[in-house]
């Protein structure tokens, strides 16, 4: 399918410049995501606005931060974002998906046939994987706050050199949260992006926050 005017037009609004290859596959993977969501209620932003304004744009942030080469999980994929649209606009890094519920997760698998990406689907709690696998990076959008997937990832780190946690505003109060609770005692936390979410109040800041060990050299952005 050529590329939609509505989607070359909520580019052109979000000041978003794509190779056309690059914009054919994430609309490919947008329609084709679209298509399940009757059946199994993966996304409320069905139109070419919202997909661009909220969820390309936390891909396109998270894009630059990964070093060529990493392998990289996506934690609670659920429809896709962000590990999809990452291995699209970034296909020098190996991307895996983790989803826990099954449903989801074949539907992820069938998405990644259709779209013919070479990304393994695992089916299974993204930290359950961390006995088998090693990963550079996991990231992670809108699965748990700060304290939930430290807990998850206590035990896990020898598997992992870092986690990058695509975040709304409140950010900032789970920090204090995981600080309070002790949490991040033996963890780094730095925001390595930050920019305006383009809702109606205009003031919110998403962020990037940058997870580590304590002791290591934080990984660097390309
Ligand atoms: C709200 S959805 C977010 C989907 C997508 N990441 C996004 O930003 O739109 C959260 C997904 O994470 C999955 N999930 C929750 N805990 C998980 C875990 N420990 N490992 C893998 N998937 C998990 C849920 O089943 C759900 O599909």
């Amino acid at each position: 399918m050529p590329l939609d005017p509505e989607f070359i037009a909520a580019l052109e609004k979000q000041s978003v410049e794509l190779d056309e290859t690059v914009a054919q596959r994430l609309q490919d993977y947008a329609t084709c995501m679209w298509g399940f969501n009757e059946q199994l209620n993966l996304t409320r932003h069905t139109t070419w606005d919202l997909f661009v304004s909220r969820d390309l744009r936390d891909c396109l942030q998270l894009a630059p931060l990964i070093q060529p080469g990493e392998e990289v999980l996506d934690l609670g994929s659920g429809n896709g974002i962000p590990g999809i649209p990452l291995a699209i606009l970034r296909p020098d890094v190996e991307v895996a998906l983790a989803e826990s519920v099954a449903k989801r997760a074949a539907v992820l698998a069938e998405m990644i046939e259709q779209l013919q990406l070479p990304v393994p689907v695992y089916s299974a709690r993204g930290e359950d994987l961390m006995d088998d696998f090693r990963f550079t990076t996991i990231v992670c959008r809108a699965v748990g706050s700060i304290t939930k997937l430290c807990r998850w990832f206590e035990d896990h780190w020898a598997s992992v050199d870092r986690m990058l946690l695509i975040k709304g505003p409140k950010w900032v109060e789970e920090r204090g949260e995981a600080r309070h609770l002790g949490v991040l005692a033996n963890l780094e936390v730095r925001r390595v992006a930050e920019y305006p979410l383009g809702d109606d109040s205009g003031e919110n800041q998403g962020a990037i926050l940058q997870i580590w060990p304590k002791g290591r050299e934080p990984m660097r952005s390309v």
